[in-house]
């Protein structure tokens, strides 16, 4: 098959090598020229532009976008729809809303694909995890670069219609979250508690054979590896929350509690706050009610 990619970052490189690597042609685009460059060195066809990517890939066209969710998405798709019909498809692979991705697919002149993408750079070699929404004709019509860019058969699949994959993928994020925690939190404990413990024999323990053991637990066994038990001088601050925010709000929207996944979100908000308000504020109120000392900042 022939397969449009616009968008050659971490992720985008994957769609283009695994693609190519199961023999199909591949035309590829980004505004990045290096990124470019680099797609044609793997054996990509490199276009100029959106035009040309869609005037090198002729009729029935395939395209693949893994440009950052929102504004980028937005532009890629006004220069693309002027050069689709209803034969052709656009799989979008980013972190889109799914509302956005429900909205793009009823505006959008060809079929339209929201897929999730699970795995990272580091699934480079063994393929992501696909949740795919949309037409099942247009599905079906992708399958030959779903078995190519995922695992294999087993690692996508058609989660329902339009809106449905990211909707998914916006879940599993939030559900991301809440292992991170719980993982940090276990290993806060062993780290500050009454054993002196060596943290990456603790994780390469429980990888093997535990209950617990998962691909987060062995990225944690590999960053007690690679900066020591007590993670050296990794920050206290954890950056991203776009999605686990999303998959909070439709919670809220469909009154279905999902405390572990909220709680996990807001950690990530108060790492980025110093001396927080509401701290300091039962600090003061301590001694409002109870004479208890105020502890003070330069104390
Ligand atoms: N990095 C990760 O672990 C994962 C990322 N994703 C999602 O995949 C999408 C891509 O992520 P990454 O590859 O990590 O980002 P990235 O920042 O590594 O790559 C994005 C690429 O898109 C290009 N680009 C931006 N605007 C463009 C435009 N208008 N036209 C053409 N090219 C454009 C950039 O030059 C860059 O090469 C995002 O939606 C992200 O949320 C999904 C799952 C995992
Ligand atoms: O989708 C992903 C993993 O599954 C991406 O790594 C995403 O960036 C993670 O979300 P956040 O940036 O909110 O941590």
């Amino acid at each position: 098959m022939q397969l449009g990619v616009i968008g050659l970052g971490r992720m985008g490189q994957i769609v283009v090598d695994r693609s190519l690597e199961a023999g199909h042609d591949v035309v590829a685009f980004d505004l990045d020229d290096e990124a470019v460059e680099s797609a044609a060195d793997a054996g990509a066809t490199p276009a100029e532009s959106v035009a040309d990517l869609a005037a090198t890939l002729g009729d029935d066209k395939r395209v693949w976008l893994m440009v950052p969710a929102g504004k980028a998405v937005d532009a890629t798709l006004d220069d693309l729809d002027p050069h689709l019909d209803s034969d052709d498809v656009v799989v979008d692979g980013g972190n889109s809303h799914f509302e956005r991705s429900l909205e793009r697919a009823e505006a959008c002149s060809a079929a339209y694909l929201d897929c999730g993408t699970s795995g990272g750079p580091a699934s480079a070699e063994e393929g992501f995890s696909l949740m795919i929404g949309g037409p099942q004709w247009a599905y079906d019509e992708l399958v030959p670069v779903f078995d190519a860019v995922a695992t294999g058969p087993a690692g996508h699949d058609r989660m329902g219609p339009e809106g449905s994959g990211h909707y998914v993928k916006m879940v599993h994020n939030g559900v991301e979250y809440a292992l991170m925690q719980a993982y940090g939190e276990g290993f806060e404990l062993l780290a500050d508690g009454r054993y002196d413990l060596d943290l990456e024999t603790v994780a390469r323990t429980w990888n093997n054979g535990a209950v617990i053991r998962s691909w987060l637990l062995e990225l944690c066994e590999e960053a007690f590896e690679l900066e020591g038990s007590d993670l050296g001088d990794v920050e206290d601050y954890i950056a991203g929350g776009s999605t686990g925010t999303w998959t909070v709000q439709e919670s809220l929207e469909q009154e279905v509690p999902i405390p572990l996944i909220y709680q996990a979100l807001a950690e990530r908000f108060d790492s980025r706050n110093e001396g927080r308000f509401s701290r300091r504020l039962a600090n003061r109120l301590r001694y409002g009610f109870g004479r208890h000392e105020v502890a003070r900042q330069d104390d």
